[in-house]
């Protein structure tokens, strides 16, 4: 059923009473619980994606997205009634679908270009199969501007803007919590081409977000405000890091100055660590720069600088740990707790732990890892052996709070290691507890 022109009450009842098709294009950690999400609520949705496994995973119920807490059961439910399926044939899906979702990966290289190649794909594939009052979703996190750059792609269809709805209505979750999120974490934000398009998709997103919608003047407007939640987090966490390194030099423990400046509502210190990972956060600050032409987005820029610079902290912190143990790095078998970029999430995009394991081994360092999502495979790949014992090891760098490391047991790792030094990159453990057991305990923002 095509939803132009409905009011918002009239699509509400649509989608709820399974006369409405989606079709979502990127069954990954966003994109299934977006699709289980909408099934669950009474419409009929295509899951697309270009892995066949995840297509066939899904058409047996299955979820593959295993960080994700009640998932399983709303996959196996909606495909089991038949509210949810899963194909590759993004162009079909196209033709059958009222309401097309386009939640596929939105990256950039090391040095902040983009990679857009997924998504100018599924928009290709969309626009073979465009039909006259469909609605175009983009919510992947998008550079603004780029949801109607794809529009002379669409429009490949012979149908114009208008005749068919564009929108964009950023994903605002991450993963662990995107369930929770989806439903009504947060009001939802959307933009589209024209006022009853924008009338639609508020329906749509009523029907599933109990925060309700907040609509945007324009596409680009809700662009801009996923990208800048990123970028305030960047800049926010490189301001931690840079106060940190300020307090190591003057003795201070940065964390407890800093929770104690957050009671103050207009202070919100985040947290020093490692350095940013995921596809997420150290993404879309090249967003807003490479689209600068006028403005210099200094501020940004050495944000991204500082945080980027933070691994090679983690490893400073380690020589110095030695060095107060009296051994040299060199030699030293270091154990590296954590390989993904944060805890809870089984993905290595810009992984502190990369940079920090190469660096330990360019200074002659033994270097060893484990992480509880992880094989022996992934840290061989970093180029680590893989240890899940503390026996003989002089330091241990942890570099992402899985919650299994905030319950490491001291005592056992006081008797196993061969030196006590333990350099916390993500703050889980407690420093007086470590202390007490004998360690070095470093971290970034209190260099013991
Ligand atoms: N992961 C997060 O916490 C998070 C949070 C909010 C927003 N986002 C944004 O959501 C988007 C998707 O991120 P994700 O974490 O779900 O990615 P993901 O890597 O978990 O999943 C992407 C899925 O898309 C599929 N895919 C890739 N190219 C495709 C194509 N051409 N056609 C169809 N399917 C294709 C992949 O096979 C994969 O299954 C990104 O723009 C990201 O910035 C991510
Ligand atoms: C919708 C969406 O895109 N959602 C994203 C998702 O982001 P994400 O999954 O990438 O996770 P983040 O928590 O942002 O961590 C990123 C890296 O930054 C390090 N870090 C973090 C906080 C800090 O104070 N100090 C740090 O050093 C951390 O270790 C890790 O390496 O959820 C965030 C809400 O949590 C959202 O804001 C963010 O938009």
């Amino acid at each position: 059923m095509k939803l132009i022109g409905l009011n918002r009450e009239e699509v509400k009842n649509a989608l709820k009473t399974g006369r409405v098709t989606i079709a979502v294009y990127g069954m990954g950690k966003m994109g299934l619980p977006l699709a289980a999400v909408f099934a669950d609520h009474g419409a009929k949705v295509i899951g697309v994606d270009i892995n066949e496994r995840v297509v066939e995973n899904i058409n047996r119920g299955e979820n593959h997205i295993k960080e994700e807490p009640g998932l399983d059961e709303l996959v196996r439910r909606n495909v089991e009634v038949g509210r949810l399926r899963a194909t590759t044939d993004g162009i079909r899906a196209a033709k059958e679908a009222d309401v097309m979702v386009i939640l596929v990966p939105t990256l950039t290289d090391e040095r902040g270009n983009l990679k857009l190649g997924p998504v100018y794909d599924v928009a290709e594939k969309i626009s073979k199969g465009l039909e006259r009052g469909d609605i175009i979703i983009t919510e992947a996190t998008m550079p603004p501007g780029t949801t109607e750059s794809l529009i002379p792609i669409f429009e490949k269809s012979g149908l114009k803007v208008g005749e068919f709805g564009l929108a964009h209505a950023p994903e605002r979750t991450m993963t662990g919590t995107a369930i929770r999120d989806i439903t009504g974490q947060y009001p939802k934000i959307v933009g589209a081409s024209d006022e009853k398009t924008l009338e639609a998709v508020i329906g749509i997103y009523e029907t599933i977000n109990g925060k309700g919608v907040i609509p945007m003047s324009s596409i680009k407007a809700a662009e801009a405000v996923k990208v800048f939640e990123g970028v305030y987090r960047d800049v926010n966490i490189a301001l931690a890091n840079e106060l940190a390194l300020w307090c190591e030099e003057h003795g201070l423990d940065a964390l407890e100055v800093f929770q104690a400046a957050n009671t103050q509502p207009y202070c919100h210190l985040h947290m020093p660590g490692a350095g940013v990972g995921g596809h997420c956060i150290p993404v879309y600050p090249w967003f807003v720069i490479n689209l600068a032409k006028k403005t210099n987005p200094r501020l940004i820029k050495t944000a991204r600088e500082i945080n980027d610079s933070m691994p090679h902290h983690v490893v400073e912190l380690t020589v110095k740990g030695l060095n107060d143990a009296g051994r040299p790095l060199k030699g030293s078998n270091v154990l590296v707790l954590g390989l993904t970029f944060r805890g809870g999430v089984r993905e290595f995009m810009k992984a502190a732990a990369k940079p920090i394991i190469e660096e330990l081994k360019e200074w002659g360092a033994n270097v060893y890892a484990y992480d509880p999502l992880c094989t022996r495979e992934d840290a061989e790949r970093f180029g680590a052996g893989w240890k899940e014992d503390f026996r003989g090891i002089d330091a241990i760098v942890i570099t992402a709070d899985h919650r299994e490391f905030k319950e490491l047991n001291l005592e056992r790792l006081a008797g196993e290691m061969r030196t006590k030094v333990i350099v916390d990159g993500r703050n889980v453990l407690d420093p007086e507890k470590a202390r007490k057991y004998g360690f070095r305990y470093l971290k970034v923002g209190n260099a013991g």
